[in-house]
């Protein structure tokens, strides 16, 4: 899997605001937004395109444009939601599926609760929205049930990631013929004993939207 960490002050800047345990949800969310339209930069480096000419007012000039089928993007419910609108801004033509997942937060096991994806992905590129990479067992699924149908490319897109969640799907993705790449605004030391990113920011579900039972 290749493993880009974003190194741009201005992503160091707004990744500190937020792990910040005083910024409010709104500012969360308002970060959490930015943020990933500046990792979509980044993420969509591959996207595929096709050429096209394009007539000036002076003369025809070569160009391209997004290939169709557009990408596919996929945000996690609930934090992945979060960053739905700001990926959007930039591939505004993508299609959009579903995939509601919750870990349990005892034997840290995703259990999927929701699922709108097309049936036939076959040759698509997907890009998989969730802001935390933590044990990866929410990742691995989500990037399961993309190879399920056909998907031949997929990036994931998180703001954090930890150490033991990219080991794990790594070994999980050496039997998957489909390349996959992780960009990510950061990646941290560590999980905790209750499976929390550490130094991390938290609850990202809960910072964004509030907690719930
Ligand atoms: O890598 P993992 O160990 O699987 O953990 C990461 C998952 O945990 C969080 O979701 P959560 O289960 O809290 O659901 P939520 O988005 O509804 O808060 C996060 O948004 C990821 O989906
Ligand atoms: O640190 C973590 C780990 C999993 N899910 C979160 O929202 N935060
Ligand atoms: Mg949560």
């Amino acid at each position: 899997m290749q493993v880009h960490v974003a190194d741009h002050p201005l992503i160091s800047h707004k990744l500190t605001v937020l792990r910040d345990e005083r910024t409010d949800s709104p500012t969360f969310r308002r970060l959490a937004d930015e943020l990933v339209t500046l990792l979509a930069y980044e993420a969509t480096r591959d996207v595929r395109v096709e050429a096209v000419d394009v007539t000036t007012p002076v003369a025809v000039a070569r160009g391209v444009r997004l290939s169709d089928p557009p990408p596919l993007v996929v945000p996690i419910l609930r934090a992945g939601l979060g960053m739905l609108e700001g990926m959007q801004r930039l591939l505004p033509t993508a299609e959009v599926g579903f995939l509601g997942m919750v870990r349990n937060e005892e034997t840290l096991e995703a259990v999927t609760y929701a699922e709108r994806l097309p049936d036939d992905l076959t040759g698509r590129q997907c890009y998989v929205l969730d802001p935390m990479l933590a044990t990866g067992g929410t990742l691995a699924a989500a990037i399961d049930f993309l190879v399920q149908r056909g998907a031949d490319h997929i990036t994931a897109i998180t703001l954090l990631a930890a150490p033991e969640g990219i080991a794990r799907l790594e070994s999980e993705l050496a039997t998957i013929d489909v390349p996959v790449a992780l960009v990510t605004a950061g990646l941290d030391e560590k999980l905790n004993d209750l499976g929390y990113i550490v130094p991390g920011l938290g609850d990202a579900g809960d910072r964004l939207y509030g907690v719930v039972g």
